[in-house]
């Protein structure tokens, strides 16, 4: 495992809502960041079949292109009843043709999946977010970590906090979706704690304690 030790990286996503999350989490750790989007670095194509394959993709394009560590995210919601879909996906599902995005036609088209499935009962609407976080520095070492969070998928969506499908995920053990949550609700960690609630501060505890020390 290579440490960091750079207190300046990227943030490897484009992603408005992800990034205020990374920056919430890489914060309290005296990080300066800039991300991807605001270095107006161009998207990679995400060709990977697996979380892992484009978390290093992202991250590795950064990385090279700004000369620094890069951190990326690759994460999406798997429902069991879907056989594990959107899965990698989750950000096409949400896709217009103009190529702009719009989450509430896409929780609706997950439900509309489920409800032909004919899952409508809360124990046949199981489903996890992924978040795997890939750490790549210019030379092309990378690091892997992965969080996941078990939860339910609810409809009608509840909540206007967070970002994409936060407003239909209940996390097992909450009776509020993601989308009802305060964002630090959502992440449930700082640094030194030992528990995490949602699946990128989940993978995020695995990366400050493996490459920080924190
Ligand atoms: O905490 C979350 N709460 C709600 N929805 C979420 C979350 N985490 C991922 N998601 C959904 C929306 C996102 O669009 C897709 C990931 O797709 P993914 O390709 O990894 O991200 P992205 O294209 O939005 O940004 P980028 O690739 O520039 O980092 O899964
Ligand atoms: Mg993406």
């Amino acid at each position: 495992m290579r440490k960091l030790l750079d207190k300046t990286l990227v943030v490897a996503s484009h992603n408005a809502g992800k990034i205020r999350e990374i920056r919430d989490l890489i914060g309290p750790l005296g990080f300066a960041a800039k991300s991807a989007a605001d270095l107006n670095f161009v998207e990679p194509e995400e060709t990977g079949t697996t979380f892992e394959e484009n978390a290093t993709i992202k991250a590795l394009a950064s990385a090279k292109a700004a000369g620094l560590p890069a951190l990326s995210d690759d994460s999406g919601l798997v429902v069991d009843a879907l056989g594990g879909a959107p899965g990698v996906y989750t950000a096409n599902w949400a896709e217009r043709e103009d190529g702009s995005r719009d989450f509430a036609m896409a929780m609706e088209k997950v439900e509309k999946a489920l409800k032909e499935k004919g899952a409508t009962t809360p124990d046949s609407r199981t489903a996890r977010f992924v978040s795997v976080l890939c750490l790549a520095w210019p030379d092309g070492h990378v690091e892997l970590f992965r969080g996941e969070v078990e939860g339910k998928v609810v409809w009608p969506p509840r909540g206007t906090s967070g970002f994409g499908y936060d407003p239909v995920f209940q996390p097992e053990g909450y009776d509020i979706t993601f989308g009802e949550m305060s964002a630090e609700e959502k992440h449930g960690w700082k640094p030194g704690e030992a528990k995490a609630l949602s699946h990128r501060a989940r993978a995020f505890k695995l990366f400050a304690e493996t490459c920080l020390g924190a």
